[in-house]
């Protein structure tokens, strides 16, 4: 079937006080290849918007230009707004603003170093020194991070020695104890069991009155389990963004409901 890429919905909000970060025209190239094209997205604050699309579709792509992640292999034109700033501008500082939009990998990446370690590292770094500081916030951060009762008698054992779902959260932890505004999450359940997976979805539930996520999964029942908001893509566009509930029960694009349904992809 032939599809009409122009045909798209997507979903504007009234108040400007709601959204976390937005784009406006993005467009990602891979040298001269364009993999993404005119993004204009709101996210919204303390929610989850999920990105979800077929492989090679361009979520990766768009998600980890949010925090500048892709910069030293793609090209990205077009505004990243967060707090009324284009953080897209070559002037930014991105450590600083890493600091305020963080990111979970797909693959658990935690430090050979030990539990405690892990989160203190990048606090040390920052200039926080004192130690009962320190040990508050590693164990508000493991907490939020929904581990730190598997974690707790061990905090100076080896971040390696966790299952591969302990380090994802981990590595959440890790990130939150940034206290980070936006959290971008890239496929973070793909290297987990069912079980690890679930929990984890506990865990960003948990997160949102905190935290505005926006999270890439290939996961359908993921994205409809967790998410408030999605966003289709599909060959390196957005075809339609919408409340989660309309996506997945009256998506208002064909496109999308092909996807949804299983027709494609
Ligand atoms: N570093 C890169 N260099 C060149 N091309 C890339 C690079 N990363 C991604 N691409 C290309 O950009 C397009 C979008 O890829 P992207 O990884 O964003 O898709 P995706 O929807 O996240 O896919 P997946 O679900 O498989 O992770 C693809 O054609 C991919 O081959």
């Amino acid at each position: 079937m032939q599809y009409n890429l122009e045909e798209k919905y997507i979903k504007k909000f009234d108040n400007p006080d709601t959204t976390a970060i937005s784009t406006e025209h993005l467009d990602v190239f891979y040298g001269s290849k364009q993999a993404f094209f005119d993004g204009s997205l709101e996210f919204q604050k303390n929610k989850i918007t999920a990105l979800i699309g077929a492989s090679g579709s361009g979520k990766s792509t768009y998600l980890r230009s949010l925090n500048r992640m892709n910069d030293s292999v793609a090209t990205v034109k077009g505004k990243i707004m967060y707090r009324g700033i284009d953080i897209n501008r070559p002037d930014i500082n991105v450590y600083e603003m890493r600091k305020q939009i963080g990111m979970v990998f797909q693959r658990p990446n935690p430090f050979s170093k030990s539990i405690r370690e892990n989160i203190t590292f990048g606090l040390k770094e920052n200039g926080i020194k004192d130690k009962s500081k320190l040990d508050e916030i590693v164990e508000t951060s493991l907490k939020q991070a929904a581990i730190w009762d598997e974690v707790k008698d061990r905090l100076d054992s080896s971040a390696l020695a966790l299952s591969g779902g302990q380090q994802q959260r981990l590595c959440i932890a890790r990130a939150i104890a940034m206290k980070p505004d936006v959290l971008l999450l890239d496929e973070p359940a793909s290297a987990l069991d069912p079980i690890s997976t679930l929990k984890l979805e506990e865990t960003l539930l948990d997160l949102k009155k905190d935290f505005s996520m926006i999270i890439v999964t290939h996961n359908m029942q993921q994205a409809s389990r967790i998410s408030d908001y999605t966003g289709f893509f599909h060959m390196g566009n957005v075809i339609e963004y919408d409340a989660t509930k309309d996506i997945f029960t009256r998506p208002k694009i064909q496109l999308t409901e092909d996807y949804i349904s299983g027709n494609f992809g």
